[in-house]
């Protein structure tokens, strides 16, 4: 260990997670630069876009007295992470606590809730917008800059949109790195976030939970302890950093890791995400990019678990198949 924290000092970074961090670009939608990083599939924070300019007046007292009554999933840790996990996961893993507690809960419920909890327990509100908000909240909504996104849907052959999932945190909140399979704008509202981003080639440095495990997608390594016994390649990471503000856009190409924090005394923090499924490969050319090597990865351990159908039996056979053979 002592070598370990040695070789951090020695590394020259401007961030609290010893990781060198390149800056993310931040361009103007209108640059053709920043349109061929998005086709690119390349990280950019866009502004101008006005994408969510129409909703740049939510603040939590906006949003609590128009958001209507429906129920919205809330989300309470004893720590500042929310590491997601999958419901559906928990009973292949039986072992597995969660590390977050999920609670539906009206807006205004959550508001009190914010203005109660100093400190001990932290809450995050993760909710895809539907028709159960107010009138107010649909015009805003509808006012979005749908041209401008589904322009670039159009143009990068994305699939459809799936969700507009609807973020409200605390400061402090961190959503640890992780990946999706789909492609995403993420539009910041209110308040400030700062993004930490890694190529999907960083794959072997992150280690990911198997895709049977409720933390599917989720990287085995905590980016502010990192255990360097169980995780060594975590020393090779490498990555970009950006702080979205208002009004910014930032691009998270599919499969590229992210984590997300709220910043600290920042006060809360309003986002939306654009989630879009993928599009289809036109053809697949070699060598295959690491996008399509983490999907064939997931598509051979689903297959594995598939044919085992015991998920105890899965490490035993990877260890089989590779210790000695491929090591
Ligand atoms: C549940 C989604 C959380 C979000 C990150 C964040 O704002 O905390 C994210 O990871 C994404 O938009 O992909
Ligand atoms: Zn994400």
């Amino acid at each position: 260990m002592a070598a370990a924290r040695e070789r951090n000092e020695s590394r020259q970074t401007s961030n609290s997670y010893n990781i060198p961090l390149t800056a993310i670009p931040r361009l103007s939608c209108t640059s053709p630069e920043a349109n061929q990083l998005i086709k690119n599939s390349k990280p950019v924070i866009l502004t101008d876009t006005n994408l969510v300019a129409s909703a740049l007046h939510w603040d939590l007292n906006y949003l609590a007295s128009n958001i209507g009554d429906g129920k919205f999933t809330v989300y309470k840790s004893s720590s500042h992470k929310f590491k997601y996990y999958s419901d559906k996961k928990c009973q292949t893993v039986r072992e597995f606590i969660p590390p977050m507690q999920q609670e539906e809960m009206s807006f205004q419920d959550f508001v009190n809730l914010l203005k109660q909890s100093k400190g001990e327990k932290k809450i995050y509100l993760q909710q895809a917008l539907n028709d159960s908000v107010g009138p107010n909240i649909v015009t805003d909504f509808i006012k979005f800059n749908w041209k401008w996104v589904t322009d670039q849907q159009k143009t990068n052959k994305w699939g459809p949109l799936t969700s507009n999932l609807l973020l409200v945190g605390m400061e402090g909140n961190i959503t640890p790195v992780h990946y999706d399979e789909q492609e995403n704008f993420f539009a910041q509202i209110y308040g400030e976030k700062r993004f930490l981003l890694f190529h999907p080639d960083q794959y072997e440095n992150l280690y990911p939970y198997p895709v049977y495990h409720p933390h599917d997608r989720q990287s085995q390594v905590e980016l502010d302890s990192p255990d360097f016994d169980r995780f060594p390649n975590a020393r090779n990471l490498q990555g970009y950093e950006g702080v979205v503000k208002p009004g910014d856009v930032l691009y998270i190409p599919m499969y590229w890791w992210h984590q997300v924090e709220s910043l600290q005394n920042g006060g809360e923090t309003i986002s939306v995400n654009f989630w879009y499924m993928a599009g289809t490969p036109e053809k697949v050319t070699h060598p295959l990019t690491a996008q399509q090597k983490v999907a064939m990865t997931r598509n051979i351990e689903k297959m594995i678990l598939q044919a085992l159908s015991d998920p105890e039996e899965v490490p035993p056979f990877m260890r089989m198949l590779v210790v000695g053979r491929y090591t």
